[in-house]
């Protein structure tokens, strides 16, 4: 389909179901125009309808079922206006709508180590279109409901980033990050029969402590040489909140404070945080190190109840969410990528050891 095409289609998809008391492009009340990265919808103004989040919302759930699969619209929070280049006062305005050529596509990898083997230095690749560069990330938190597939996600992004960071693994539920770890001869803390949970909340606060020193150490190197660049270090942490549950408050606390300190000071000094919990409420990590995150991951059911702490901007309606195993939404937020939520389909991978 040509551009006109497309606007043709378009045009006749909101005049159909817009409803706006007999306002169509056969009353000259708007227009639409493609872009490459986007349409524009412009009004045609004084208009005998509002032009405001609603109308956008409206118009994003009719143009992303009709363009799907061709096109994937990418959700704002609010209404998107752009100015138009022209003099002329009716139409010197328009609402644009983001987009992106196809949908979201499930990596599927045959062979995880040789895969591995061949991967590009610092990139992890999470979808068939969409890569993140290691270099940019500060931190990555994974949300989602038991049985989601986050343990599946986490296997491969420990897989990928074994390659390119040392790693410190805490296993909570010592289950499958130990599985992992055991068959890659990396040392895990997780807890033990013979020791109370306070001890093994403390044996984790040692760890984070160590991390901290670290980037004091680098902070200082970097002081003096503000380009050098440090090898990564990733403390990974699965299921966060069964960490601070059940543990005494003064150890909760220290826990808290150093989950902090390394999600703010981390950044510079290539020390990053991978945080895997079913909900990140302020009784799983502490405010700051959400936010700090830039890599934010919702597997499973998607609802504006679900997606509350890591997106409590998104209204979630009209983003066609994939079905099956690992699926949900995700948000990179750095300078390379759009400022926007996708659909997401976590990779399904192979190994000859079996991991599960
Ligand atoms: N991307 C994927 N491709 C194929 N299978 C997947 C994918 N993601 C998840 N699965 C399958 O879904 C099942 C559940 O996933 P997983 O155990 O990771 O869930 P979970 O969220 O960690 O659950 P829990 O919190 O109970 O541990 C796994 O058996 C896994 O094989």
């Amino acid at each position: 389909m040509n551009k006109t095409e497309i606007e043709k289609y378009l045009s006749q998809a909101l005049n159909m179901a817009l409803s706006m008391n007999g306002e169509s492009t056969y009353t000259n009340s708007f227009f639409v125009e493609v872009q490459e990265d986007g349409f524009l919808f412009v009004p045609r103004t004084p208009a005998g309808y509002l032009i405001d989040d609603e109308l956008y919302l409206k118009i994003f759930i009719i143009a992303n079922a009709s363009l799907y699969p061709r096109y994937t619209l990418l959700k704002q929070n609010s209404a998107y206006f752009v100015p138009i280049k022209t003099e002329d006062i009716h139409v010197q305005r328009a609402l644009f709508f983001p987009w992106f050529k196809g949908i979201s596509e499930r990596l599927v990898i045959s062979n995880l180590t040789e895969y591995i083997l061949k991967n590009k230095a610092n990139q992890i690749k999470i979808m068939k279109n969409l890569c993140v560069d290691y270099n940019k990330v500060t931190g990555i938190v994974i949300a989602g409901n038991s049985g989601s597939g986050k343990s599946y996600f986490l296997t491969y992004l420990l897989e990928v980033l074994n390659s390119m960071s040392e790693l410190i693994i805490v296993d909570p539920k010592f289950d499958s990050p130990s599985r992992w770890a055991r068959t890659h001869n990396i040392p895990v803390i997780h807890p033990v029969s013979n020791r109370s949970k306070s001890d093994f909340v403390s044996q984790v606060n040692d760890a984070l402590s160590s991390v901290l020193s670290i980037i004091y150490e680098r902070q200082t190197i970097l002081y003096e040489n503000p380009t050098h660049e440090f090898k990564h270090l990733t403390v990974v942490i699965d299921e966060v909140l069964a960490l601070s549950e059940g543990v005494n408050k003064q150890i909760k606390d220290s826990f808290m404070s150093l989950l902090s300190s390394i999600a703010l000071l981390g950044r510079a000094t290539r020390c990053h945080l991978v945080l895997v919990s079913q909900r990140f409420d302020f009784n799983a990590v502490p405010v700051s190190v959400r936010e700090q995150a830039n890599v934010l991951v919702q597997i499973g059911n998607i609802s504006s109840k679900t997606i509350q702490f890591l997106f409590p901007d998104l209204n979630p309606e009209g983003i066609v969410i994939p079905i099956g195993k690992g699926t949900g939404l995700i948000q990179i937020i750095n300078s390379e990528h759009p400022y926007q939520v996708l659909p997401l389909l976590t990779p399904t991978f192979y190994t000859e050891r079996g991991i599960f």
